[in-house]
């Protein structure tokens, strides 16, 4: 059986350099790795392609939010670059994320997967309450994963506060991406909705999102290892 690392290591870096620097030290088999807004926009897709030749599954977290017609283009070209795991904004509506998943169908297994963001994990209620939302983040969590759901994307993006309530709602199958990990030791930064990866995991989170822990570390890979051992009978 092929392995399914389910830790995803955000390599939010300022250069191609770095992000490789990292990757060449470690295991395509035990994690994947997510490129995001800083690393695509100065080093672009020759990097992402860097990191599949290497053996890496890479999410393309650009967090698409746009007309129909533009997110729909976006997340194809995403498909082109061969990418795993691909992101739009859940509350760009039913009509994008439809014309998104109906976009992708022509790729047919080898599409990426499809997943939307619902709250920022950065976002708490009183945040949610500054851009007119008054229902509480896992109300409007509820809200967008369904909607999502309903569209046939593949899963969301959410905390793992979150996790437990959208796995009985939504179904084991409906995916869990979660970022705002933070082992025990770690700084919260600006992340709100936090938790440790065991206990991720243990509410139902399908896929961890690591940055600044790994990544700030001062010895990234035994930061890594340790979230491994952690992770160890789950
Ligand atoms: O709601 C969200 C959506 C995406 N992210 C991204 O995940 C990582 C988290 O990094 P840390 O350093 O572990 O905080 C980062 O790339 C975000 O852009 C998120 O945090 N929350």
């Amino acid at each position: 059986m092929s392995p399914n690392p389910k830790i995803i290591v955000a390599l939010d870096f300022p250069s191609a350099t770095a992000a490789l620097d990292l990757a060449e030290t470690l295991d395509p088999e035990k994690c994947r790795l997510k490129v995001g807004k800083e690393l695509f926009t100065r080093a672009g897709p020759q990097l992402v392609e860097a990191l599949q030749k290497r053996g890496f599954d890479v999410f393309l977290d650009l967090k698409f939010h746009d007309i129909p017609n533009t997110t729909s283009a976006a997340v194809a070209a995403a498909a082109d670059l061969g990418v795993w795991m691909v992101n739009v904004h859940a509350s760009g509506g039913e009509k994008m994320m439809l014309a998104c998943r109906e976009r992708l169908e022509s790729f047919g297994a080898d599409r990426p997967l499809l997943i939307a963001v619902t709250v920022l994990t950065s976002m708490g209620a009183e945040d949610l309450a500054g851009i007119g939302v008054q229902d509480s983040p896992e109300a409007q969590v509820s809200r967008l994963a369904t909607l999502t759901r309903n569209c046939g994307l593949d899963g969301v993006v959410c905390s793992a506060q979150e996790a437990p309530e959208l796995k009985t709602e939504l179904g084991s199958d409906f995916r869990l991406i979660t970022p705002g990990i933070r082992p025990l030791s770690a700084d919260k930064g600006d992340q709100q909705r936090i938790m440790t990866p065991r206990d991720a995991l243990m509410a139902g989170s399908d896929y961890l999102v690591i940055g600044r822990p790994i990544t700030r570390a001062d010895d990234p890979l035994a930061a890594l290892e340790a979230v491994h051992e952690e992770l160890v009978g789950l």
